[in-house]
């Protein structure tokens, strides 16, 4: 049950990281929630910050627009496994002993490109564009067999689709998952494997094979329970800011964000919800209009929504029926993916205005809230836990393993 009152929910430090204790909930005056959170940061949470952009270790924050080159979500990659290494001819030789026998040795087998998933790489941008694999070393005499080429492993974040002409072969959304890229070529063999009963002293040998080649398109969609969609300005990033300890840039103007951002909600237990700010989205998205599709894409993933509406605007719920259109002609069936609408800003006069009537045009429950002062953030982080239980237990009943931060 979600209640409908303001609560005081406790926050509990352990090693730097605040988690929230929804057990010890107790009423609390709106003036005194104010005065704790301006004096504690009551909001504020464990963290971890999707671009590597925090304030606390006492660097200079990278602007939106330096982040957004760090930030890639595509790439393609060539991709070829390592040659084997060459079979050797050569026969046995020892003073006074005539007639050896064969004794070359087989090549290495040529080293695979594996793509392995590491929860610390963020986005695509550290895959370069080219990988050739290690070759095998080529077998010697007195039956010595080649080295074979070590595989080299190639970061990526979670989420990463790998395409190959268009089809989907792999999905990486589990950390630790991994995908043979390139195959490395088989080595060649020595002429000591050709001997054989009617051919004592056998001259062939095999050269290594040549390592797979693949051009593969790597897609990165951000993992995340929840999503956040909502107009520019809605004030997406001010809330990811006030419940988690990410730090998207906030500015009054549109287009402020221009990368997602994922922050994580603590919850008492170890319990943890990641939720993501995706950029603005605005009416005619599909149409590429403003930052178009591209980051429709990260919300994809997510396994809820939270529709951020701004209160202060007049008839706010054509943002909602905006957003869900939006989201309709992206994918089919997205729009009914379990959310929550968020009607933010609650601070300003003519928003609280606007409550009412969102309410009974939308006919379902909204959480009005203000990212600014923190009022009936608690409300928020409650429903927030109860979407991801649900979606918990959904994904445990169908036999599948929930994605975990
Ligand atoms: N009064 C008030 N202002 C808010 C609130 N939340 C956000 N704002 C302001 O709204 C403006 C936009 O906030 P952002 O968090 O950057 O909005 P956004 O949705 O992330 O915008 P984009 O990144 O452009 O999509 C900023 O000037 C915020 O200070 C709120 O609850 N109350
Ligand atoms: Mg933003």
């Amino acid at each position: 049950m979600i209640p409908t009152r303001l609560l005081l929910a406790r926050s509990s430090t352990v090693l730097g990281i605040s988690k929230w204790a929804p057990s010890t909930w107790a009423p609390l005056k709106l003036s005194q929630l104010h005065s704790l959170q301006a004096s504690s940061r009551l909001f504020s949470l464990g963290t971890v910050d999707h671009a590597k952009h925090q304030e606390a270790s006492g660097k200079k924050l990278l602007s939106e627009k330096k982040l957004k080159r760090h930030f890639v979500d595509h790439r393609r990659v060539l991709v070829r496994g390592g040659n084997g290494g060459s079979g050797m001819s050569c026969f046995h030789s020892e003073p006074r002993k005539e007639f050896g026998g064969p004794d070359g040795g087989d090549g290495g087998n040529g080293g695979h490109i594996i793509l392995r998933v590491d929860q610390q790489v963020k986005s695509l941008s550290s895959v370069s564009s080219q990988y050739q694999g290690l070759s095998g070393e080529d077998g010697g005499s007195k039956n010595c067999f080649g080295r074979s080429g070590a595989s080299l492993y190639v970061q990526v974040p979670v989420g990463t689709l790998v395409k190959e002409g268009g089809e989907v072969v792999a999905d990486l959304s589990h950390p630790g998952d991994e995908y043979i890229a390139a195959l490395g070529g088989a080595g060649g063999k020595g002429n000591r494997f050709f001997l054989a009963n009617d051919n004592r002293a056998p001259v062939t040998c095999t050269p290594g094979q040549p390592g797979q080649e693949r051009v593969l398109y790597l897609e990165l969609k951000t993992m995340a329970h929840a999503g956040m969609v909502g107009f520019p300005n809605a004030g997406k990033s001010s809330l990811l800011r006030a419940i988690s300890n990410a730090k998207p840039a906030v500015a009054s103007y549109p287009f402020t964000t221009l990368n997602p951002h994922v922050g994580i909600v603590h919850y008492e237990g170890h319990q943890q919800v990641a939720v993501a700010d995706i950029p603005g989205i605005i009416r005619g998205a599909h149409q590429n209009k403003g930052l178009g599709l591209s980051f429709l894409r990260h919300i994809e993933r997510c396994h809820f929504f939270l529709f951020v509406v701004d209160l202060s605007l007049p008839e706010p719920w054509t943002q909602v029926n905006d957003l869900k259109y939006e989201l309709e002609k992206y994918e089919e069936g997205l729009s009914g993916r379990s959310h929550v609408i968020i009607a933010n800003k609650i601070d300003l006069p003519q928003a609280r205005a606007h409550l009412p009537q969102l309410q009974a045009r939308l006919g379902q429950e909204v959480i009005a809230l203000s990212a600014l002062t923190g009022e009936n953030l608690e409300q928020l982080l409650l429903h927030l836990k109860v979407l991801h239980d649900a979606h918990m237990d959904a994904e445990l009943e169908q036999g599948r393993q929930p994605f975990r931060w």
